[in-house]
Protein backbone atom coordinates (compact mmCIF):
# COMPACT_ATOMS: atom_id res chain seq x y z
CA UNK A 1 0.00 0.00 0.00
CA UNK A 2 1.25 3.41 -0.60
CA UNK A 3 1.99 5.87 2.06
CA UNK A 4 0.14 9.11 3.11
CA UNK A 5 2.36 10.86 1.10
CA UNK A 6 2.82 9.58 -2.07
CA UNK A 7 -1.11 8.85 -2.64
CA UNK A 8 -2.12 12.42 -1.53
CA UNK A 9 0.97 13.30 -4.31
CA UNK A 10 -0.76 11.05 -6.47
CA UNK A 11 -4.59 12.18 -5.63
CA UNK A 12 -3.76 15.76 -5.87
CA UNK A 13 -2.96 15.08 -9.50
CA UNK A 14 -5.93 12.94 -10.28
CA UNK A 15 -8.15 15.78 -8.43
CA UNK A 16 -6.18 18.63 -10.61
CA UNK A 17 -6.51 16.80 -14.31
CA UNK A 18 -10.55 15.93 -12.94
CA UNK A 19 -10.96 19.50 -12.78
CA UNK A 20 -9.44 20.82 -15.89
CA UNK A 21 -12.61 18.38 -17.38
CA UNK A 22 -14.88 21.26 -15.88
CA UNK A 23 -16.79 18.81 -13.90
CA UNK A 24 -20.86 19.02 -13.46
CA UNK A 25 -21.73 20.35 -9.80
CA UNK A 26 -22.27 18.42 -6.59
CA UNK A 27 -25.72 19.19 -5.88
CA UNK A 28 -27.74 18.32 -2.83
CA UNK A 29 -30.11 15.83 -2.83
CA UNK A 30 -32.38 14.06 -0.52
CA UNK A 31 -30.39 12.01 1.33
CA UNK A 32 -28.19 15.65 2.06
CA UNK A 33 -31.71 17.58 3.02
CA UNK A 34 -32.98 15.02 5.29
CA UNK A 35 -29.69 15.61 7.76
CA UNK A 36 -31.07 19.30 7.78
CA UNK A 37 -33.16 19.52 9.88
CA UNK A 38 -30.98 17.90 12.80
CA UNK A 39 -28.24 20.43 12.31
CA UNK A 40 -28.36 24.04 13.25
CA UNK A 41 -25.12 24.50 12.45
CA UNK A 42 -23.20 23.97 9.53
CA UNK A 43 -19.73 23.90 8.87
CA UNK A 44 -18.68 24.60 4.81
CA UNK A 45 -15.67 25.62 3.52
CA UNK A 46 -13.78 27.96 0.45
CA UNK A 47 -12.26 25.05 -2.21
CA UNK A 48 -9.03 25.96 -3.21
CA UNK A 49 -7.65 24.46 -6.27
CA UNK A 50 -8.97 21.93 -7.27
CA UNK A 51 -11.19 21.24 -4.35
CA UNK A 52 -14.74 20.26 -4.97
CA UNK A 53 -16.89 23.09 -3.91
CA UNK A 54 -19.39 22.65 -1.51
CA UNK A 55 -21.50 25.36 -2.60
CA UNK A 56 -24.96 23.75 -3.73
CA UNK A 57 -25.12 21.73 -0.02
CA UNK A 58 -24.26 25.43 1.83
CA UNK A 59 -26.68 26.66 -0.15
CA UNK A 60 -29.50 24.23 0.81
CA UNK A 61 -28.11 24.69 4.28
CA UNK A 62 -29.07 28.56 4.74
CA UNK A 63 -32.22 28.08 2.85
CA UNK A 64 -33.18 25.70 5.53
CA UNK A 65 -32.53 28.33 7.91
CA UNK A 66 -28.79 26.67 9.18
CA UNK A 67 -25.95 29.09 10.49
CA UNK A 68 -23.17 28.83 8.19
CA UNK A 69 -19.42 28.20 9.55
CA UNK A 70 -16.23 28.51 8.25
CA UNK A 71 -12.63 27.19 9.06
CA UNK A 72 -10.01 29.84 10.17
CA UNK A 73 -6.68 28.65 10.09
CA UNK A 74 -3.64 30.27 11.75
CA UNK A 75 -0.60 27.53 11.15
CA UNK A 76 -0.05 24.36 10.47
CA UNK A 77 0.56 23.49 14.40
CA UNK A 78 -2.77 25.54 16.04
CA UNK A 79 -6.51 23.58 15.47
CA UNK A 80 -8.86 25.01 13.05
CA UNK A 81 -11.35 26.93 14.51
CA UNK A 82 -15.08 26.89 13.12
CA UNK A 83 -16.09 30.98 13.15
CA UNK A 84 -19.68 32.49 12.06
CA UNK A 85 -20.21 33.08 8.31
CA UNK A 86 -23.14 35.50 6.63
CA UNK A 87 -23.10 35.73 2.67
CA UNK A 88 -23.03 39.61 3.07
CA UNK A 89 -19.66 39.38 5.39
CA UNK A 90 -16.19 39.74 3.35
CA UNK A 91 -13.44 37.07 3.23
CA UNK A 92 -9.86 37.72 4.45
CA UNK A 93 -7.21 35.79 2.94
CA UNK A 94 -5.48 33.24 4.81
CA UNK A 95 -2.93 30.93 4.81
CA UNK A 96 -2.37 28.29 1.88
CA UNK A 97 -4.41 30.86 -0.25
CA UNK A 98 -8.09 30.14 1.67
CA UNK A 99 -10.10 32.88 2.30
CA UNK A 100 -11.47 32.74 6.03
CA UNK A 101 -13.92 34.46 7.86
CA UNK A 102 -12.75 37.64 10.00
CA UNK A 103 -10.68 36.29 12.78
CA UNK A 104 -12.93 38.07 15.33
CA UNK A 105 -16.28 36.48 14.08
CA UNK A 106 -17.86 34.38 16.72
CA UNK A 107 -16.57 30.33 16.61
CA UNK A 108 -20.06 28.06 16.43
CA UNK A 109 -19.59 24.29 17.86
CA UNK A 110 -20.90 22.44 14.47
CA UNK A 111 -23.58 20.01 14.14
CA UNK A 112 -22.52 19.18 10.52
CA UNK A 113 -19.14 19.34 8.71
CA UNK A 114 -19.19 19.69 4.87
CA UNK A 115 -15.03 18.33 4.82
CA UNK A 116 -12.85 18.67 1.60
CA UNK A 117 -10.71 15.29 1.45
CA UNK A 118 -8.03 14.79 -1.14
CA UNK A 119 -8.89 10.83 -1.45
CA UNK A 120 -11.45 8.44 0.03
CA UNK A 121 -12.18 4.96 0.13
CA UNK A 122 -15.28 2.58 0.50
CA UNK A 123 -14.74 2.11 4.14
CA UNK A 124 -15.14 6.66 3.88
CA UNK A 125 -12.00 7.06 5.61
CA UNK A 126 -10.36 9.87 4.77
CA UNK A 127 -7.34 11.46 3.43
CA UNK A 128 -6.58 15.06 4.23
CA UNK A 129 -3.49 17.99 3.65
CA UNK A 130 -1.92 16.17 6.52
CA UNK A 131 -1.74 18.91 8.91
CA UNK A 132 -4.53 16.95 10.80
CA UNK A 133 -6.99 19.63 10.70
CA UNK A 134 -9.98 18.20 10.41
CA UNK A 135 -9.02 15.11 12.30
CA UNK A 136 -8.68 17.46 15.47
CA UNK A 137 -12.07 19.32 14.54
CA UNK A 138 -13.78 15.87 14.19
CA UNK A 139 -12.02 14.79 17.69
CA UNK A 140 -13.31 17.80 19.36
CA UNK A 141 -16.78 17.32 18.44
CA UNK A 142 -17.37 13.73 17.87
CA UNK A 143 -21.20 14.13 17.83
CA UNK A 144 -20.70 16.31 14.23
CA UNK A 145 -22.15 14.44 11.32
CA UNK A 146 -19.15 14.23 8.83
CA UNK A 147 -19.82 14.49 5.37
CA UNK A 148 -16.99 14.32 2.66
CA UNK A 149 -17.34 16.31 -0.60
CA UNK A 150 -15.12 15.30 -3.30
CA UNK A 151 -14.89 14.20 -7.37
CA UNK A 152 -15.96 10.32 -7.77
CA UNK A 153 -12.22 10.25 -9.11
CA UNK A 154 -10.80 11.09 -5.43
CA UNK A 155 -12.11 7.52 -4.62
CA UNK A 156 -9.15 4.80 -3.90
CA UNK A 157 -9.54 0.60 -2.70
CA UNK A 158 -8.37 1.30 0.41
CA UNK A 159 -6.62 4.10 2.79
CA UNK A 160 -4.19 3.46 4.87
CA UNK A 161 -5.97 4.62 8.34
CA UNK A 162 -4.35 5.53 11.32
CA UNK A 163 -5.69 5.15 15.35
CA UNK A 164 -6.72 9.14 15.04
CA UNK A 165 -8.79 8.72 11.76
CA UNK A 166 -12.27 8.80 12.08
CA UNK A 167 -14.50 8.03 9.09
CA UNK A 168 -16.87 9.78 7.69
CA UNK A 169 -20.68 9.13 7.53
CA UNK A 170 -21.49 9.96 3.92
CA UNK A 171 -19.70 11.61 0.74
CA UNK A 172 -21.23 13.77 -1.49
CA UNK A 173 -19.93 13.51 -5.33
CA UNK A 174 -20.99 14.77 -8.24
CA UNK A 175 -22.24 11.47 -9.69
CA UNK A 176 -24.47 10.91 -6.27
CA UNK A 177 -24.20 10.22 -2.73
CA UNK A 178 -21.95 7.44 -1.35
CA UNK A 179 -22.63 5.74 2.15
CA UNK A 180 -21.17 2.50 3.97
N1 LIG B 1 -10.73 24.61 1.19
C1 LIG B 1 -10.14 24.13 2.26
N2 LIG B 1 -10.18 24.79 3.41
C2 LIG B 1 -9.55 24.28 4.50
C3 LIG B 1 -8.86 23.06 4.47
C4 LIG B 1 -8.85 22.35 3.22
O1 LIG B 1 -8.31 21.26 3.06
N3 LIG B 1 -9.50 22.92 2.16
N4 LIG B 1 -8.21 22.59 5.60
C5 LIG B 1 -7.88 21.25 5.80
O2 LIG B 1 -7.19 20.88 6.69
C6 LIG B 1 -7.90 23.55 6.66
C7 LIG B 1 -6.66 24.34 6.26
N5 LIG B 1 -5.52 23.51 6.34
C8 LIG B 1 -4.61 23.26 5.34
C9 LIG B 1 -3.49 22.56 5.69
C10 LIG B 1 -2.52 22.27 4.76
C11 LIG B 1 -2.69 22.69 3.44
C12 LIG B 1 -1.62 22.34 2.46
O3 LIG B 1 -0.65 21.72 2.80
N6 LIG B 1 -1.77 22.71 1.17
C13 LIG B 1 -0.79 22.37 0.14
C14 LIG B 1 -1.36 22.46 -1.26
C15 LIG B 1 -2.43 21.47 -1.48
C16 LIG B 1 -2.84 21.28 -2.92
O4 LIG B 1 -2.03 21.44 -3.84
O5 LIG B 1 -4.03 20.91 -3.11
C17 LIG B 1 0.39 23.26 0.20
O6 LIG B 1 0.23 24.45 0.54
O7 LIG B 1 1.48 22.78 -0.14
C18 LIG B 1 -3.85 23.37 3.08
C19 LIG B 1 -4.81 23.67 4.04
C20 LIG B 1 -9.08 24.46 6.86
N7 LIG B 1 -9.57 25.03 5.63
N1 LIG C 1 -7.22 14.06 17.44
C1 LIG C 1 -5.98 14.52 17.20
N2 LIG C 1 -5.32 15.24 18.15
C2 LIG C 1 -4.06 15.70 17.90
N3 LIG C 1 -3.38 15.47 16.78
C3 LIG C 1 -3.97 14.78 15.80
C4 LIG C 1 -5.31 14.27 15.97
N4 LIG C 1 -5.65 13.63 14.83
C5 LIG C 1 -4.58 13.73 14.01
N5 LIG C 1 -3.58 14.40 14.57
C6 LIG C 1 -2.26 14.69 13.95
O1 LIG C 1 -2.42 15.24 12.66
C7 LIG C 1 -1.35 14.81 11.80
C8 LIG C 1 -1.84 14.55 10.38
O2 LIG C 1 -2.65 13.41 10.33
P1 LIG C 1 -3.05 12.74 8.91
O3 LIG C 1 -1.84 12.51 8.06
O4 LIG C 1 -3.93 11.58 9.21
O5 LIG C 1 -3.90 13.92 8.26
P2 LIG C 1 -4.97 13.85 7.10
O6 LIG C 1 -5.59 12.50 7.00
O7 LIG C 1 -4.33 14.32 5.87
O8 LIG C 1 -6.12 14.82 7.57
P3 LIG C 1 -6.30 16.37 7.73
O9 LIG C 1 -7.11 16.88 6.61
O10 LIG C 1 -7.09 16.42 8.98
O11 LIG C 1 -4.97 17.03 7.71
C9 LIG C 1 -0.72 13.63 12.46
O12 LIG C 1 0.61 13.98 12.76
C10 LIG C 1 -1.51 13.39 13.73
O13 LIG C 1 -0.67 13.11 14.81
Amino acid sequence: MLDKRALRARMRAARDAFFATSPPPILAGAEFTALLPHAATVASYVPIGSEADPMWLARAAVEHGCAIVLPHVTSRADPIRFLAWDAEDDLAPGPYGLQQPHHASPALAPDLVLTPLVAFDSALNRLGQGAGHYDRAFAEFPNAVRIGVAWSVQQVDTLPADPWDMPLHAIATETGWITR
